[in-house]
């Protein structure tokens, strides 16, 4: 329900505006001063003000309007103020109007032409707040995905469980290996739930320092601190009461945590700078592939953090226990890069399934997507071979393959994904041991595997 704040020093008149709003179906507050409406419109939600223009006895300048409209237009460039006076003049107007107003109104006033102010101002606002949050969006909302392919009996599972789960409002969290598509589930979560025409928002936190968790996640008022040279809309107000994806979820630091953690316990949270308490009304799906016992048991993340999120955990298995998915994926990545690089169509030969059937895939599906984007440069001839593929050799038991061997044909990107794979490959997927071990920070590891991604 939208609210409307109603601005006048005469109790008869809030009185009867809100009379008149409620029955239009508004919520409706009054305050006696310009002080006052600065005051609320700086901590509570207002939809659009009603603001008379002179409140100290004996002024009919309208002077104290003016100021007036120039603040509460500085606090919130996107509210509406309609000015309403009974000492009005076309000069008066037009000053209004210049210095911000939305729309001019003489008492006393005509409910219906008050009405029509009303309805159109909002729904302006609607536009405009729309057209600022797609522009956010935009810039910040990962690249839609292309269809999720789903063809062993248990990846099918996982889907039908995530389908029921989806119209429910709970909190998920996604565990799994990385590159088994994670943020790909959490998406289909999305778009099979009753919020799927609301946003999808993600974001990756192995990538956020705490100065940025806190811009990223709450959003920030201009000159909140130094560089911050516009509002900046947060992941929170940008999926509104649609879905915010958490990824790399273990990796937020102990004050990052504490302060997800009191969000999801208030459902309400401010950006930097304002004192404006705003209300979380977003479902949360959060991903890791770290084991978070192991994190909890080394105090690394925080239990309360864990309950909050997984209301219910669902486990992504690794492609290499999903055999029945390889073939059809491999054949649907070829088809789709064939295409994209304009390349006639090429089939896997027997020795090439084989190879690609007996792999251990360390880095999943996002491997097995990289193998066959290579591979259509470098086969000769329609049917791609097993050495076409340049796979490692792998372990009987169908464990990933820890030994990687140099081909010196590789360029300089290869040799460095495999050195990240087979890091990951080393630590069972953990990202944060492989990260350690190569000497790199948590968050240039994971700009690294995105990189790769993107190749
Ligand atoms: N079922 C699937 N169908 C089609 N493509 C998939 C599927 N699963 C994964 N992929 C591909 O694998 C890539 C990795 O997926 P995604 O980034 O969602 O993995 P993740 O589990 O979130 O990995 P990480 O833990 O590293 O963030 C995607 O870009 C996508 O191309």
């Amino acid at each position: 329900m939208k609210t409307i704040l109603v601005v006048d020093d005469s109790l008869d008149i809030q009185a009867s505006l809100k009379f008149f709003l409620e029955d239009e179906g508004y919520l409706c507050h009054g305050v006696l001063s310009p002080d006052s409406a600065l005051d609320y419109v700086a901590k509570n939600s207002v939809d659009l003000v009603l603001l008379d223009m002179n409140f100290s006895q004996n002024t009919t300048s309208g002077a104290e309007g003016l100021t007036a409209i120039e603040a509460l237009k500085e606090l919130d460039p996107l509210l509406p103020v309609i000015v309403m006076t009974g000492w009005a003049t076309l000069d008066l107007a037009v000053k209004a109007l210049t210095t911000g107003a939305a729309d001019f109104i003489e008492k006393p006033w005509q409910d219906e032409r008050l009405a029509h102010a009303i309805k159109l101002q909002l729904n302006t606002r609607r536009d405009k707040q729309d057209l600022a949050r797609l522009t956010q969006e935009k810039q910040r909302s990962i690249a839609p995905q292309s269809a999720l392919h789903a063809y062993s009996t248990q990846k099918q599972q996982v889907l039908s469980q995530l389908e029921n789960l989806a119209k429910s409002d709970m909190n998920i969290l996604l565990t799994g290996e990385n590159g088994t598509g994670k943020s790909y589930y959490a998406q289909f979560i999305h778009q099979h739930s009753t919020r799927s025409r609301a946003s999808f928002i993600a974001l990756n936190m192995g990538a956020l320092s705490d100065e940025l968790f806190n811009s990223e996640v709450f959003g920030h008022k201009k000159g909140a601190f130094t560089g911050a040279s516009q509002d900046r809309l947060g992941a929170f107000t940008l999926a509104e009461d649609g879905t915010l994806f958490l990824d790399e979820i273990a990796n937020l630091s102990a004050q990052s945590q504490a302060k997800l953690l009191h969000v999801l316990e208030e459902r309400k949270y401010t950006a930097l700078g304002s004192s404006k308490v705003l209300e979380n009304k977003a479902r949360i799906i959060s991903a890791t592939n770290a084991d978070l016992s192991e994190a909890i048991a080394n105090e690394l993340f925080r239990q309360d953090l864990y309950y909050r999120l997984n209301t219910v955990e669902i486990e992504i298995p690794p492609l290499r226990s999903c055999k029945d998915d390889i073939l059809p994926l491999a054949n649907q990545f070829l088809t789709s890069f064939c295409k994209q690089y304009d390349k006639p169509a090429l089939s896997l030969a027997q020795c090439a399934k084989q190879a690609l059937l007996n792999y251990g895939f360390p880095g999943n599906v996002r491997e097995l997507k990289h193998i066959i984007e290579r591979v259509i440069f470098m086969a000769n001839g329609q049917q791609i071979t097993a050495q076409d593929l340049m796979l490692s050799a792998t372990t009987s038991n169908n464990k990933p393959n820890v030994q990687h061997t140099v081909d010196m044909t590789l360029s300089i990107d290869e040799v460095i994904e495999h050195a990240l794979l087979s890091r990951l490959e080393h630590f069972n997927g953990n990202a944060s041991k492989a990260a350690k071990s190569l000497g790199m920070s948590r968050s240039a590891w994971y700009r690294k595997m995105s990189k790769y991604d993107a190749v």
